[in-house]
């Protein structure tokens, strides 16, 4: 079901609203911007509907604009409806600049208000297929081939990888080949919750069970029910936190901090970590029983480098496209560093790099340094070796590697010719 969040200060307007879009999904309402933070945390709301004014008599939607450049910039952030008065044509403009999906006047036709809801949520929903999972090479092709076996079970799946290799991608991928695809999908990021707060926020609270808990709250388990939950950075759940998610898994219920009452939950686990699987099966880090009940499949995301050169340049094409709105081109000196590059960060940092090279690039054809990346060689400390054959060699050797030792192919990522490269590879003995 789709969740919506209306903020606005006017009690009125926001009932008004809530009547309108309740048959769309769950709508919850807040009247006092500061209750926008907690309130995107608790409702996770797929759209935001923000009015732009809340100081008596403000007119400018200076308060609505900040409000929405923060949210805005949030991970996983709603898509965002600004309400402006009709006089306000300017600010809904500064607003669809600012971010914001489409804006609505007040007062406005109730069915003009569903319409305009219903088309940002369409257009968040997610892609059909799985078409954003890009990747030609053999390992990538396996995962695809994993992920439509897997994901039409209800097995319980760790996926392993480095950072951004895409692990978040495959937990959505599993999701939607899933039958459980029309239910919610809830991502909780445990790396970056405070120790005291995860079972709150997997199991829920009642109002009072501590300090800060004004109001009763459903955890993710609950929030979730019929979907797919994915706990992300597993690796880093605590370990009294780890007993509780192990009964509430063993159990198929939970029970909100606070309350005696276990709730019955009907949720599918993924799980995602990037601690490598050595440190995972220690048991003074990790109790083995739980990651038992977790791994029922495991799916390995390869990183980028392990992908070889095709699958880097494809991705280089369609970052590049997507962030300059057009095709574009790069020397061919730059290919062979960007497909020789280790990628620590791999897909996420391709991605960056994609988008700061359309910003920052100095020519119509996109050279190695508009990417802003420090090559292995020029980070290596002093003393590495300048020895124009060593060098040489090394190059063969890697575009050897790359190109899973096709001629053409390594001889198209060195820039010289088949035969350039045959003389090479006798020269150096390889
Ligand atoms: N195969 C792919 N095709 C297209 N885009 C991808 C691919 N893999 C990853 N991405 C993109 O790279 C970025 C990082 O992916 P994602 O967040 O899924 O990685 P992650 O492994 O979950 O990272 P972390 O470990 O840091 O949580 C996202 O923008 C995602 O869309």
């Amino acid at each position: 079901m789709s969740s919506l969040l209306i903020l606005d200060d006017d009690p009125d307007v926001a009932l008004a609203a809530r009547l309108a879009l309740r048959k769309l999904g769950a709508v919850a309402v807040r009247n006092d911007p500061r209750e926008l933070w907690a309130a995107l945390d608790e409702v996770a709301p797929d759209v935001l509907l923000l009015d732009m004014n809340f100081t008596p008599g403000a007119t400018d939607g200076a308060a609505g604009l900040a409000l929405l450049r923060e949210v805005v910039a949030r991970p996983r952030a709603p898509a965002v409806i600004v309400m402006t008065a009709y006089a306000e044509v300017e600010l809904a403009v500064q607003a669809l600049k600012a971010g914001a999906v489409d804006f609505i006047t007040k007062p406005w036709a109730n069915e003009r208000l569903v319409a305009c809801v219903q088309a940002a949520l369409a257009r968040r929903a997610p892609a059909p297929a799985m078409g954003e999972l890009l990747g030609e090479s053999t390992a990538m092709q396996g995962l695809r081939a994993q992920i439509a076996q897997v994901g039409a079970s209800q097995a319980s799946v760790l996926i392993l990888g480095e950072n951004g290799v895409g692990k978040e991608l495959v937990a959505r991928a599993l999701h939607r080949a899933s039958p459980r695809s029309q239910g919610p999908l809830l991502a909780v990021d445990m790396g970056s919750l405070p120790e005291a707060l995860v079972e709150s926020e997997l199991f829920g609270h009642k109002r009072g069970s501590f300090t800060d808990a004004r109001e009763s709250r459903p955890g993710r388990f609950v929030a979730a029910a019929g979907g797919t939950l994915f706990l992300d950075e597993i690796g880093n759940l605590p370990l009294a936190s780890q007993a509780k998610l192990l009964a509430a898994l063993e159990r198929r219920e939970v029970t909100p901090l606070g309350s005696d009452r276990p709730v019955a939950v009907d949720v599918r686990v993924l799980a995602a970590t990037n601690v490598a699987e050595a440190e995972l099966f220690d048991a003074r880090r990790f109790r083995p029983d739980l990651l038992y009940r977790l791994n029922t499949v495991v799916l390995r995301v390869p990183p980028l480098r392990e992908r070889g050169a095709g699958d880097i340049a494809l991705l280089l094409r369609h970052y590049l496209a997507q962030f300059a709105q057009r095709p574009v081109e790069i020397t061919p000196d730059a290919l062979v560093r960007l497909t020789a590059y280790r990628w620590p960060g791999n897909v996420r940092e391709l991605r960056q790099a994609c988008e700061r090279a359309t910003l920052l690039a100095r020519g119509p054809v996109l050279t190695w340094e508009d990417f802003g990346l420090i090559a292995p060689a020029e980070a290596a400390p002093a003393g590495v070796t300048l020895d124009l054959d060593q060098r040489e060699r090394e190059a063969v050797q890697a575009a050897l590697a790359q190109a899973d030792g096709n001629i053409s192919q390594a001889a198209k990522l060195l820039g010289v010719s088949r035969a350039a490269l045959y003389r090479r590879l006798e020269k150096h003995g390889l």
